[in-house]
């Protein structure tokens, strides 16, 4: 199963980058950095209407090579002019040929609170988040304990950063919301087998409290999608492929309807 080798190369890679740089490290380095409190990526979503969260993803383990061409600061620039929300940027190396350091790339050449893409596995990757510069990290319900949901939760409130916890079904979606999410993102594809459905957010929203904050993720193609989307009252959407393939971002969401 994909996720199962996503968490394994992970886990692996984490291991090996602590073994060069100790947590303590990492925790010495955040603790001299100003604190942060004003969550600027919770803040985007909350205002009115509907907010994009637009993706730099080069491939994808599903589709492969998405942009054989991946200026990624000029992309975040054009996704900046374009009115997007804030910008999801995918870290992990093996299956989404990401960076660590396109976050701090990309935070010096837009405003945009940034959201770390990455697999979270471990705390470790919590105070990275940080110190790349992320704005936000994304807590995916299905790879992590009730107990690790809440521990990273906890975690990221301290240093400053949201949290987008991705739910799959209503079972996962409960979870999120008992560890105290205040940010939640139903997939439409099921990582488990790539399939996309985006009815999946759709039929979910109702699980979501109007409080908590529902953002639908993936497989968003058409202004057809955008308009049921709108119409089921979600407050964000995360686009990646379909903006990364367009030539111009901003006429693409004026297609797009948001
Ligand atoms: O490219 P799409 O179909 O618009 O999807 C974007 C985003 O939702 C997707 O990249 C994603 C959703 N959850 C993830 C978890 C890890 C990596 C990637 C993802």
């Amino acid at each position: 199963m994909i996720l199962d080798q996503l968490v394994n190369a992970t886990k692996k890679r984490i291991t090996r980058q602590q073994q060069q740089v100790p947590l303590a490290t990492l925790q010495a380095q955040v603790a001299q950095l100003p604190a942060r409190t004003n969550f600027a990526f919770e803040t985007q979503l909350l205002k009115p209407g509907l907010a994009v969260i637009g993706e730099l993803k080069k491939a994808s383990p599903s589709k492969g090579l998405i942009a054989n061409d991946f200026p990624y600061q000029q992309i975040a620039c054009d996704y900046e002019q374009a009115g997007v929300a804030a910008i999801s940027v995918l870290t992990e190396p093996d299956y989404f040929q990401g960076n660590d350091q396109f976050l701090p790339q990309v935070g010096q050449t837009v405003k945009l609170p940034l959201l770390r893409k990455d697999f979270t596995v471990a705390p470790y990757m919590i105070y990275q988040a940080r110190l790349l510069g992320a704005s936000a990290i994304l807590l995916i319900v299905a790879i992590l304990t009730d107990e690790q949901l809440r521990d990273y939760l906890a975690l990221a409130e301290q240093l400053g950063l949201s949290a987008l916890v991705e739910a799959h079904d209503a079972k996962e979606i409960k979870q999120a919301l008992t560890a105290g999410a205040r940010i939640i993102g139903v997939n439409n594809r099921n990582l488990k087998d790539f399939s996309v459905n985006l009815q999946n957010s759709i039929q979910l929203r109702q699980q979501v409290p109007a409080d908590v904050l529902f953002v639908a993720e993936s497989g968003i193609r058409t202004a057809a999608d955008i308009a049921q989307l709108k119409t089921a009252g979600v407050d964000a959407v995360l686009i990646g492929e379909t903006l990364m393939r367009a030539t111009n971002k901003a006429a693409k969401l004026q297609e797009l309807g948001v």
